[in-house]
């Protein structure tokens, strides 16, 4: 097996840098549904652009590389601790190039390994088969999308649905729910993949095992198949749109499985994965572990593309520009509406869970009058010379720092916070309270926005790793839009609303 680190090296590489065929159509055809100039066009837009850049530079799509999950069948009498031992070793040379960013902390100390190795980190799963070749299949789900999965037990309530029972239209309520609840937190538009029955173990389980299916195959149980192809549907009328900002496509796929289980349990488990869906697989030559093999690599899909019906066409805003270099005044902030695009020229600084928490009870190591946050955990290499240079960098959820961040942008005069998803009604209340602006960047776009970086001005608190450390960047033409001002408006309450209220109209029974 001397091929076999070597193979395994390039699955992880192309894993984080190239996304596969069918996931690429369906994110073409999504961008073809929406009208040009609007928020979910330009973010799809910026989206095409990464998943290019990533796959020229062979660098990160996203910067969050994930949890690396492998499944894996091997043949009678091949030898399982061998294979395991290489895809460490592969996984750590993958995070020293810069493919993988450094993932793995321990939960109690919050020390990053560094490698992405740790406990239970990476998971392998194996399973024997009567074929005389190794199926590799990984998939790199990053923390956000993981962040809202979501299990149901049945019977319950849902919001805006009612009850669900336990039979197939209970089933349908919950996977609806899932969609709205993950809004854009996951940066929409998703990828579902369902786990009816089981137990709370078995039923995730199943439900990411639907994520390797290929995007566009039918399921062979016609009841099931009718179901995918109904939430397909019916998810895209949500309006929740790319990375939340309202549109046509929220979905981008949906995949169920059944097993059984036992009789007082009845649970509906969903995997929300973004639309950096992340999954590669290869079979290898048991004797050499050469990849003999890709198995998600099938020529370019043709899309066909259904033109918006009447009346669902979002009419584009008209868009202001504002170019912005920190520290921002007051003044200028409180001129910035909810549609507003700024752009960034000038010193940034990463922020996300570790720092937040650290600001509440500390000073910064900067001065943060005027300044900007940028909720981000970049992949960071050091060269030769011992100077940062920057791999990807794209937003992280920013909901996360929710506690937090009104009394952190107040403690410390900070006007703008960069992030996704949005936040709650306790930030809008500071924003409007301090004058800051919250701007929305795409998420998953980390090759986009690692361009945007012009230098490495330094790091703090490195001791948090390195995706936690506070990194100082100037950027240039770093683009975002305002989603919540300093007014009380926030885009992300309008799109939740409406979709609650389309949500209700699937309130009554489909599936008898
Ligand atoms: O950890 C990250 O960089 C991002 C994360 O995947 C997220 O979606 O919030
Ligand atoms: S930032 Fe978005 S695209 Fe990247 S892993 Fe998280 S959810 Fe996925």
């Amino acid at each position: 097996m001397q091929e076999l680190k070597n193979s395994l090296l390039t699955l992880i590489t192309d894993t984080s840098t190239n996304l596969p065929p069918d996931v690429r159509a369906a994110i073409r055809k999504a961008t073809a549904k929406e009208n040009a100039g609007t928020r979910s066009a330009l973010a799809l837009s910026t989206i095409n652009d990464n998943i290019r850049m990533a796959e020229e530079n062979v660098s990160p799509i996203c910067q969050d590389t994930g949890m690396p999950t492998f499944i894996i069948h091997v043949p009678v009498g091949v030898n399982q601790m061998t294979i395991s031992q290489a895809i460490r070793e592969a996984i750590v040379e993958a995070t020293q190039t810069g493919k993988l960013r450094p993932n793995a902390v321990d939960s109690l100390t919050g020390e990053n390994s560094g490698d992405n190795l740790g406990e239970g980190v990476p998971v392998i799963h194996y399973e024997q088969w009567n074929r005389d070749d190794i199926d590799v299949r990984l998939i790199l789900k990053g923390g956000g999308c993981e962040n809202k999965n979501i299990q149901y037990s049945l019977p319950c309530e849902l919001e805006g649905l009612g009850r669900a029972g336990r039979d197939l239209d209970g089933i349908r309520k919950c996977i609806l729910h899932s969609v709205y609840q993950a809004q854009g937190q996951g940066c929409s538009a998703g990828f579902i993949g369902v786990g009816i029955g089981g137990d709370r173990t078995t039923g995730y389980e199943l439900a990411k095992k639907q994520l390797f299916r290929q995007a566009n195959d039918t399921n062979p149980n016609p009841e099931l198949a009718q179901l995918e192809a109904y939430i397909l549907d019916k998810a895209n009328e949500l309006s929740i749109g790319t990375m939340g900002f309202g549109g046509n496509t929220t979905l981008l796929g949906c995949k169920i499985g059944t097993m059984h289980r036992i009789p007082a349990s009845f649970f509906v488990s969903v995997a929300y994965n973004c639309w950096a869906f992340r999954r590669q697989g290869v079979t290898l030559d048991p004797k050499t572990g050469a990849i003999t093999s890709w198995l998600y690599k099938d020529k370019p899909q043709r899309v066909e593309v259904k033109e918006p019906e009447t009346g669902t066409q979002e009419q584009a805003p008209a868009t202001r520009e504002v170019r912005l270099t920190p520290p921002i005044s007051e003044e200028a902030i409180r001129d910035l509406k909810v549609g507003d695009v700024v752009i960034l020229d000038g010193l940034i600084h990463t922020g996300r869970d570790a720092l937040h928490k650290y600001l509440m009870d500390h000073d910064a190591p900067v001065d943060l009058q005027g300044g900007v946050i940028y909720h981000c955990g970049p992949v960071m290499l050091k060269d030769e010379n011992g100077n940062w240079t920057v791999k990807a960098a794209g937003p992280t959820t920013s909901i996360r720092e929710e506690p937090y961040q009104a009394d952190i942008i107040g403690k410390f005069g900070i006007r703008a916070v960069i992030g996704k998803g949005g936040m709650g009604a306790r930030t809008l209340a500071g924003l409007q309270e301090h004058g800051a602006v919250y701007l929305n960047a795409i998420g998953g776009a980390a090759q986009y926005y690692a361009d945007c970086i012009t230098a490495v001005n330094g790091v703090d608190l490195l001791q948090f790793g390195v995706p936690e450390a506070m990194w100082h960047l100037t950027v240039k033409n770093f683009a975002a839009i305002v989603t919540m001002d300093a007014h009380g408006n926030s885009l992300h309450r309008d799109v939740e609303m409406t979709a609650l209220e389309k949500l209700s109209q699937f309130k009554e029974p489909v599936f008898k």
